[in-house]
């Protein structure tokens, strides 16, 4: 009774304390490794059981394993982690000197790695994010822009941060921007693509475009104004402004900010609570919440679920057992839901 009392004192205190974090407010995962379900939740006031099963998430470090070669291609511009039996990935802009800004060679490697991401069953999430604190990603290399494009190797001019975005959309796993410093021009748009973005308090984010002699038509536009509304899209976009990690919370482009020494942890407990529930719910969401507004496109990604989902049921494979016996296949057993 004393406790809850106390409990009850200390949410007030909490809701009442100025300049409160927005990273403490729902405080579900504060837990440290040592504290029990039920002591997280006495503190938190929180007593349901669904907060005494769910609440707690560990927030030890994760050890990085290094992957140097992707589909025998040895990556240059990024760099590409996944943590040792935590089933997070990390893919890392590598260019801190351009602030992490993209030329086509960084983009056909993000893009590797994303893929095998995506075929890795033992890959639940996967975090993209830039070198070094003062950028997350500056956006395209101006210094490699050519006529009609980003110019590589090859010599051909590329928009191919184009297929990157279409990408992390149809990425059945949920995509994490970690951002600290600079996420500007098509650094920012590469974060609104993304299915959840955790920004330092140094973060920036803005379009440059307009200054520069460019612009995103795409989802760089439309997807900003699903986030963020009409009118704060046409300024970010008008008036080519950068805005602070706060300013991009309140205006919903960002999910949470939190102390950049926090970053890498926050991060990491976001993953662990996620990888806790179930993929196939996720993969089904994602898909849902894309189809709502992708037209044709997102149909075809949410109907892909629905047939991934049958190939599993006795149903389903009635029909392919029956054309591989060679005989009628009896549909008859099979409920008819109301
Ligand atoms: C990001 C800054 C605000 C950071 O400022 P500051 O911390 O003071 O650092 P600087 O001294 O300016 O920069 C350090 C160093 O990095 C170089 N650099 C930074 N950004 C870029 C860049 N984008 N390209 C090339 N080089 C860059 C900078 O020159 C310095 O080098 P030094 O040799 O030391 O001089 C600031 O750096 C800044 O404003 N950067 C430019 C931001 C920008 O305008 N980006 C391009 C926007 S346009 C775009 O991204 C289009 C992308 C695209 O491909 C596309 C095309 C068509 C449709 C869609 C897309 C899309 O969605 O992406």
């Amino acid at each position: 009774m004393e406790g809850d009392a106390h409990g009850r004192v200390g949410v007030l205190t909490r809701h009442l304390a100025p300049d409160r974090p927005d990273h403490t407010r729902l405080a579900l995962s504060e837990a440290s490794t040592s504290a029990s379900p039920e002591s997280t939740s006495r503190r938190q006031n929180i007593s349901s059981s669904y907060q005494r099963i769910h609440g707690s998430v560990p927030r030890h470090a994760v050890r990085w394993n290094s992957i140097s070669m992707v589909q025998q291609v040895r990556l240059q511009d990024i760099i590409y982690d996944k943590a040792d039996g935590e089933g997070v990935a990390k893919i890392t802009i590598n260019r801190p000197e351009k602030r992490n800004a993209f030329r086509p060679e960084t983009i056909e490697e993000i893009m590797r790695c994303m893929t095998d991401a995506r075929d890795d069953p033992e890959i639940g999430v996967i975090v993209l994010t830039g070198a070094g604190t003062k950028a997350f990603c500056s956006g395209g290399d101006q210094g490699v822009r050519g006529e009609g494009g980003y110019v590589g190797p090859d010599k051909v001019p590329r928009l191919n941060v184009l297929d990157l975005q279409v990408q992390i959309r149809r990425m059945p796993k949920p995509v994490i921007a970690m951002v600290a410093g600079y996420a500007v021009g098509g650094g920012n748009i590469l974060q609104m693509m993304c299915d959840i973005t955790i920004a330092a308090d140094n973060a920036v984010f803005g379009q440059t475009g307009p200054k520069v002699g460019s612009f995103d038509a795409g989802y760089g536009s439309t997807q900003m104004a699903r986030l963020v509304g009409q009118k704060k899209a046409r300024e970010i976009w008008f008036l080519a402004r950068l805005y602070t990690a706060q300013q991009a919370l309140d205006m919903g482009l960002i999910n949470t900010v939190v102390p950049l020494e926090k970053l890498q942890e926050e991060t990491i407990v976001w993953c662990r609570e996620i990888l806790r529930n179930s993929p196939t719910a996720l993969r089904v969401l994602k898909a849902a919440l894309n189809a709502a507004e992708d037209g044709q496109a997102g149909l075809q990604e949410l109907g892909g679920n629905a047939t991934l989902l049958f190939y599993q049921t006795p149903e389903g494979n009635e029909g392919r057992q029956a054309y591989l016996e060679k005989r009628r296949p009896d549909f008859s057993k099979f409920s008819r839901f109301p």
